[in-house]
């Protein structure tokens, strides 16, 4: 008689999930460190992706797997960056909801609290991190390793940062499609010389097209953010946003709602001018936390225009404080 592939799938999936990642405390299928899991005649196929400080995990699974009787062999491909300990990405239903300036605030807070942080912009439709971090136009750099060539990421208020905008021309606009934005954005992933980071953020592209799908599955993303503002039609977007992560797997740590409000500067009272409660309304449907919610600041803008990130030039503001909470919070899980 056959064996019946779908039970088999099934108890490979049951034993994986007895293998705990420690400091997360949930088990490595809830985490999405296992894709594409394939069992073939009586061998196991897997990709684990964690980060570089987890692959006692390969072990664990090795011997988990070991008690099935029909399995020959179970074939683990490690997808990790190498140095890298927690990747995670920052994401957006549509553009222009205040992303990249997220991105970079939360990756100054964390090195504010004294991680090694690196930023990887991979917007290929409007790669504007370097600006906001007081960088124009570079050269990169290619070095030799013992595993060949690779770009050495530049640093910037002790950031470390690579984006495909330092890749293009000034003023043209990048116009990658298709497999020419597959290559660019997997050489990004897999050829920048990071050296030891605690935490890589990925500022992805707007939306739920092909070069997303492509970093969220290549990647050992360890979570994604969701940045929204409160307009309805904003929520629509990221909901479509946090489907498509919950599909491939990728844990949503939470939702940071952007220009939330007006803060007088007479008074100290707040005004929500794009509406409320949508970050709320939404956290609660999808049961992803509310992280913060950043109020609409004028220094936040020109901080993204003159490359001084509210969170370093005035780390009291209203702004700041709320930045380097959610970096407390995302601290307190992955350490
Ligand atoms: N809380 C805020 N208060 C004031 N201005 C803000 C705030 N957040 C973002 N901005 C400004 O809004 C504009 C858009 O922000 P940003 O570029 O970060 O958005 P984005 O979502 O990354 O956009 P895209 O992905 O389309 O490039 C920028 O000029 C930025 O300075």
């Amino acid at each position: 008689m056959q064996p019946n592939p779908d039970s088999r799938q099934q108890e490979v999936v049951r034993l994986l999930k007895q293998v705990i990642e420690p400091t997360l405390k949930n088990d490595i299928v809830s985490l999405g460190m296992v894709r594409n899991l394939r069992i073939v005649n009586d061998y196991v196929y897997l990709r684990l992706y964690i980060g570089c400080h987890q692959h006692q995990l390969q072990a664990e699974i090795q011997s988990v797997l070991s008690s099935l009787s029909w399995c020959k062999k179970t074939y683990i491909q490690l997808c990790t960056i190498a140095g890298v300990k927690t990747t995670l990405a920052v994401s957006s239903g549509k553009g222009g909801v205040g992303k990249s300036t997220t991105t970079v605030n939360l990756a100054a807070a964390l090195r504010l609290q004294g991680a090694k942080v690196g930023l990887l912009d991979a917007d290929v439709y409007g790669p504007n991190v370097p600006q906001m971090l007081g960088l124009g136009q570079a050269d990169i750099q290619v070095i030799q390793t013992p595993t060949g060539e690779k770009f050495l990421p530049l640093e910037v208020q002790g950031i470390k940062l690579m984006s495909v905008g330092l890749l293009a021309e000034t003023n043209r606009p990048l116009a990658w499609r298709g497999p020419v934005l597959h290559k660019i954005i997997t050489q990004f992933l897999q050829d920048v010389e990071w050296g030891e980071l605690d935490y890589l953020l990925i500022d992805l592209p707007p939306g739920t097209g092909d070069a997303q799908i492509t970093i969220i599955q290549e990647s050992p993303i360890c979570g994604v953010i969701l940045v929204t503002t409160p307009q309805q039609v904003a929520i629509a977007d990221v909901r479509r946003n946090i489907y498509m992560f919950r599909q491939v797997g990728v844990p949503v740590l939470g939702i940071i709602e952007n220009m939330s409000y007006l803060i007088c500067g007479e008074c100290g009272s707040r005004t929500p001018i794009f509406g409320s409660g949508g970050g709320e309304q939404l956290a609660g449907e999808l049961q992803a936390p509310l992280l913060g919610q950043i109020p609409i600041d004028p220094r936040i803008s020109s901080g993204g225009d003159t490359g001084s990130p509210i969170t370093v030039s005035d780390s009291t503001s209203v702004a700041g404080k709320v930045f380097l909470q959610i970096a407390s919070a995302i601290g307190a899980t992955f350490t």
